[in-house]
């Protein structure tokens, strides 16, 4: 039987086809961008004005000028006026394109409106500092041409914004495979019946598809009974049409835990049977040539814990996403596991002060009380050498919810 780092390697080691699809803006948040953003236009495309106010010749304050008659109006979204009386101003408005024959803008809080006569002026109440203040000379942000975001990046809220400024609809993203689930047993019933007192409904199958949308991944559900020709010839369907299959149950020492065998009949390599760990020692791993295939075991803290700490990373891997370090979080509490297994401490995070993340353990009833995770954030991975782990110890932390 293998460790968990071995396990990981081994996953970590096969490759999954990614490829390129052009998707609406709105969708592609959390995605990978395939095309690099350029600048279509300078930023800002035109001397904005940045202050409610009048725009002047600052030349004509220098000349001793402080009453200005007004000549109009420049709001935003209005084409460029130009200021047709020397010595007069223009009422501008933050985000209008400058006028022209103006170079410097004052704030309403810096002069006085008045009406003398027929005539509205502006009265400068304070010296505007310097020549072209309050101004926002076009291309000072970054020129046309500049490049804003690499393909590669995940695309944050600021680079779609980024995207939004200039003008594309639709991006390159990566296209993320459709991903087949599949749950096993005889036992189990779909949620929306009822089930008889020796019965349980599927819930693992809709565990792995809610964490696999995290990812912008869209999973096919399927179910297949206890049943040996049955699961070979709908293996057979899914495993031609899925690059990846993730399966939960029928993986253990069970007389009608076919699956493994049943894989492997159809190609697909085993590459691992059993990790030392728990939850989840009777994980099975293996790829044919289509697909990879994950078939992890049924208890439902067993699939959950399997796809945090295999599954997700090793999909996020794939698609370029997992760029930092390993989250680590310290024991709040001294704990202790004596089995020569790595051990999935189910716990609840916090951030300290510090931003230091603390793990205090939510004690459930073993790795069929799904009940249980709902009390906590994620799994702190304690190693199959130690036995005993000590308050404010370090240990990897797999989280399942964002703090
Ligand atoms: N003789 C042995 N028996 C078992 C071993 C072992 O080493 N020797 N390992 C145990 C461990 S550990 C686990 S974990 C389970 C895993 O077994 P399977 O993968 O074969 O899972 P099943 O037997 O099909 O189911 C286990 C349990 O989980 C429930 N289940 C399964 N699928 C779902 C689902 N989609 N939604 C909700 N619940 C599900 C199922 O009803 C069972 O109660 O084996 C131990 N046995
Ligand atoms: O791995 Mo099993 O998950 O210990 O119940």
């Amino acid at each position: 039987m293998i460790g968990v780092s071995e396990a990981s390697d081994i996953i970590n080691g096969i490759k999954l086809k990614i490829e390129t699809e052009k998707l609406d803006i709105s969708e592609t948040v959390g995605m990978i961008l395939r095309e690099s953003i350029t600048l279509d236009r300078d930023l800002p495309p035109f001397d904005r004005v940045m202050m409610d106010g009048i725009a002047i010749q600052y030349d004509k304050w220098e000349q001793g000028q402080s009453v200005f008659p007004v000549e109009g109006l420049q709001k935003a979204g209005g084409p460029k006026q130009v200021m047709d009386g020397s010595g007069h101003c223009m009422e501008v408005m933050t985000g209008a394109i400058l006028p022209g024959k103006t170079d410097t803008v004052i704030r309403y809080e810096d002069i006085e409106i008045q009406q003398q006569e027929k005539e509205t002026v502006a009265v400068i109440q304070k010296s505007p500092k310097a020549k072209g203040q309050n101004i926002h000379p076009k291309g000072t942000n970054r020129p046309k041409g500049d490049l804003v975001a690499n393909e590669g990046m995940v695309l944050s809220p600021a680079e779609i914004g980024v995207a939004a400024t200039v003008g594309k609809t639709r991006l390159n993203v990566s296209r993320v495979p459709e991903v087949a689930v599949i749950s096993t047993g005889d036992e189990l019933v779909p949620i929306s019946q009822r089930p008889l007192p020796h019965q349980i409904r599927r819930s693992n199958a809709y565990t792995i598809s809610a964490a696999l949308r995290e990812l912008h991944m869209e999973a096919e559900l399927f179910h297949l009974n206890d049943d040996r020709s049955e699961i070979s010839k709908r293996l057979d369907d899914i495993l031609k049409k899925f690059e990846l299959v993730i399966l939960s149950g029928g993986v253990s020492k069970g007389k009608l835990d076919y699956i493994p065998g049943i894989l492997e009949q159809k190609g697909v390599e085993k590459l691992f049977h059993k990790v030392r760990q728990r939850p989840g020692k009777p994980f099975w791993f293996g790829k044919s040539e289509e697909s990879v295939v994950f078939a992890l075991p049924g208890n439902p803290v067993s699939t959950f814990s399997c796809c945090y700490r295999y599954v997700m990373p090793w999909l996020k891997k794939q698609l370029g996403i997992s760029k930092r370090n390993q989250l680590m979080a310290q024991l709040t509490v001294n704990y202790t596991f004596e089995k020569k297994l790595t051990y999935f401490l189910q716990v609840k995070v916090e951030i300290n002060d510090e931003g230091i993340m603390k793990a205090t353990p939510v004690k459930g009833k073993g790795s069929s009380d799904l009940a249980n995770l709902c009390k906590g954030d994620g799994f702190l991975e304690l190693p199959e050498d130690q036995d005993h782990f000590k308050a404010g110890e370090s240990y990897p932390l797999f989280l399942y919810r964002t703090l």
